[in-house]
């Protein structure tokens, strides 16, 4: 149970030990999450937080040998839902749960009143079995370990840091969806770019970014070069990620595609005119061929974070006690 927002090392954890018993009980392993995320249903005004879409979600889950995914409407009704009354109702007689698996901080029910505690206690009254995973965290041994959160990994991509990002989830963060019309200017520029809008998800750093793109239907990885932001030099407000494949032709409107994050190039600028648009893509992509060429960003799987470097950054990590 839980949201699987990014689906981070922590995720993975719970999900991995929760096969591994589905697999000795021989029974399907589910994962049991909400949509939307009760934080857009008791916040609708804050800006978009979500790191995965729906379907993208659904996609890692699967790859992570998950059988079924019951995803439950987060409405008034749900969020009124007793925790006991949840379980009861929900995970006993309609799932038939026989194993949960918690993360340590997991929270449900009306005003987040049900915890680890409550599922102890009713799993032995309803006669379900109950893990509690413990934080998952990247470190070395002696020194304070910093745990895997989709709020860091939030951060992370607030900063344009989409290496990092990666080595906190284990796979590039990605974005998905429709390929969508805008204004034809792309191809008469020379570089033609496939757009996406980017609903009720985080906005990472604008920019330009190194990306990775699968296309429906298609078995190949593209290399490419994306802008995410407002494209201010055509004084555009909305939000959209247009990305240019490298070494592809053809029609995308209406495909699915997913474009994962490898590296940052540059900020979003406006210029002055499209010529120097044009010179600047030019060299965007330079770059990006040249980010994409590195063996280590060839990878589906990336290592865990250096505790090195992330200290470097956060000095104060360093002072913690265990
Ligand atoms: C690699 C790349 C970098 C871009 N950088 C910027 C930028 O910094 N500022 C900007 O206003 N537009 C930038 N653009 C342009 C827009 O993202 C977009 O491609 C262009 O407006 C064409 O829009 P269309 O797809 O609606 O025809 C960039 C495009 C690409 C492909
Ligand atoms: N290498 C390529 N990268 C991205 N899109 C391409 C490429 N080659 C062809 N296309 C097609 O061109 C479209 C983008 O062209 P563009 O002129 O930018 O139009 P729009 O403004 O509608 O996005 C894509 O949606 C896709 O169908």
């Amino acid at each position: 149970m839980g949201n699987f927002d990014g689906f981070h090392r922590g995720h993975q954890v719970v999900v991995g030990e929760a096969g591994r018993l589905a697999r000795d009980m021989g029974v399907p392993l589910a994962v049991v999450t909400t949509e939307p995320h009760p934080r857009s249903f008791f916040r609708p005004n804050d800006p978009p937080f979500r790191l995965t879409p729906f379907r993208e979600r659904a996609w890692l889950l699967e790859q992570f040998g998950v059988d079924l995914l019951v995803s439950l409407p987060f409405d008034a009704t749900l969020s009124h839902f007793p925790p006991q009354q949840f379980v009861t109702e929900i995970l006993c007689e309609k799932l038939g749960v026989l194993h949960l698996l918690a993360g340590y901080d997991y929270r449900f029910g009306a005003k987040r009143a049900g915890g680890s505690d409550l599922l102890a206690w009713m799993g032995k009254m309803e006669g379900f079995g109950l893990s509690v995973v413990e934080p998952v965290t990247f470190g070395i041994e002696g020194a304070a370990g910093q745990i895997y959160s989709s709020s860091l990994v939030r951060d992370t991509l607030r900063e344009g840091r989409a290496r990092r990002a990666a080595s906190l989830l284990g796979h590039w963060w990605t974005l998905s969806g429709h390929v969508q019309e805008g204004d034809k200017r792309g191809r008469t520029i020379g570089f033609p770019t496939a757009n996406l809008a980017l609903e009720d998800v985080l906005h990472p750093k604008f920019g330009v970014y190194a990306v990775r793109v699968t296309v429906e239907g298609d078995d190949a990885i593209y290399g490419g070069v994306a802008n995410l932001g407002c494209r201010p030099t055509f004084d555009k407000q909305d939000v959209t990620l247009e990305t240019f494949l490298f070494d592809f032709e053809g029609d995308l409107y209406g495909r699915h595609i997913r474009v994962e994050f490898v590296g940052f190039v540059r900020a979003e600028q406006k210029f002055s005119g499209i010529e120097e648009l044009k010179a600047q893509i030019a060299q965007d992509c330079q770059t990006a061929r040249t980010l994409l060429s590195d063996p280590e960003n060839a990878r589906d799987h990336l290592p865990p974070p250096r505790l090195d470097r992330y200290l470097a950054d956060h000095p104060v990590a360093l002072a913690k006690p265990r």
